[in-house]
């Protein structure tokens, strides 16, 4: 079975832009660093990678005649926004449980960004006090509930619509566009560099990427600070996709690598490496980055390039996978 097997509801532009930052290379002085943006992957309230992966849960939702999406995530959760931007474009309604996951001092916490976003869209944003965790929470479940006491008929989509029989299609995509375009650029990238939390946008990378000729490097770095969870996460739902997707072998376990090192303590709250990483990134490129995800896998990237560990004569692709609304609740460490 391949993925074209599967029935996918456009949602992209068309692939996401690849791009060489050429600056911020010559600054490291070492591997060349590009871009693939996910941040410009979409009309639809800013994109992001959550809005690849809904272009695959999106067809089940509608033939299982679903009329709301229900979801769960942090206060300035973008996959909770981009459900809300799905819902919005298909008439669909959208129930959004906010989980208190990040402890940060900003009274505007709940009331920018992300969060102020899905209002905007219409969703039905229920703010909820429980602390950050991948797998199934008690009030999801209750929403889902909530919607079919009404009556509704809700579709379940997971933290990060990960944990589901589909969430890593759209990656496993994600690694065929890719190809397209190294031969389009005349570059091979022999490494990849992506932020990992709930784990499917690195999970369907890997399974993508594995039925390919050129082996190469998918770098998963981890930004929950629960390191053990999220490896296992996409381990489970690297072998689903690529079982899925008919890759006709096991993965073999130096295909999943999961990094710790720049997440800090706890999920959602930059450490200094992750606000160096978004400023020396806006000044060198003009490129913006978040800290809660981007940022840190940003840092990453710059140790793991100036420390020749992403030898100098490498082609890395930083996977830009969105995250900018956050950093309205976040302006009080740029001063
Ligand atoms: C900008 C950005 N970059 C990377 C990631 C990590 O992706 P995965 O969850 O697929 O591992 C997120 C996720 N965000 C979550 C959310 O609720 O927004 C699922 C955690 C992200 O938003």
């Amino acid at each position: 079975m391949s993925l074209n097997t599967f029935e996918r509801y456009p949602l992209l532009f068309g692939p996401s832009p690849v791009h060489p930052l050429d600056r911020l290379s010559g600054h490291l002085g070492g591997a060349r660093i590009w871009a693939k943006r996910e941040d410009c992957n979409s009309g639809l309230a800013f994109g992001g990678n959550k809005t690849r992966k809904l272009e695959y849960l999106l067809p089940d939702a509608l033939a299982q005649g679903a009329d709301t999406l229900v979801t769960i995530g942090g206060v300035q959760s973008n996959h909770t926004r981009q459900v809300a931007a799905v819902a919005a474009r298909t008439g669909l309604k959208a129930v959004l449980v906010q989980e208190s996951w990040v402890d940060w001092p900003d009274a505007v916490n709940d009331k920018v960004g992300n969060i102020l976003l899905s209002r905007i869209m219409g969703a039905d944003v229920r703010l909820v006090q429980a602390g950050f965790g991948i797998g199934f929470k008690d009030s999801w479940q209750q929403a889902l509930e909530e919607v079919r006491a009404a009556g509704g008929t809700p579709y379940a989509i997971p933290a990060g619509a990960s944990d589901h029989p589909l969430g890593g299609l759209g990656f496993a995509g994600w690694a065929e566009e890719v190809q397209v375009q190294e031969r389009e650029l005349g570059v091979f990238f022999d490494t990849i560099v992506v932020c990992s939390v709930t784990g499917s946008t690195q999970a369907g990378m890997i399974a993508g990427f594995a039925g390919q000729d050129r082996p190469r490097r998918v770098l998963g770095i981890d930004a929950s600070a629960k390191l053990a969870e999220t490896r296992a996460q996409v381990e489970k739902i690297a072998r689903n996709t690529a079982e899925l997707i008919g890759l006709g072998r096991d993965l073999r376990d130096d295909e999943i690598t999961v990094l710790e090192g720049w997440a800090g303590d706890l999920y959602g709250v930059p450490v200094p490496s992750t606000l160096e990483a978004i400023t020396l990134t806006g000044r060198l490129e003009g490129m913006i980055i978040d800290p809660v995800y981007e940022g840190k896998s940003m840092a990453a990237l710059i140790d793991l390039v100036r420390d020749g560990e992403i030898p100098r004569d490498s082609n890395v692709l930083y996977a830009h996978l969105g995250g900018q609304p956050a950093l309205n609740a976040y302006s009080g460490v740029f001063r």
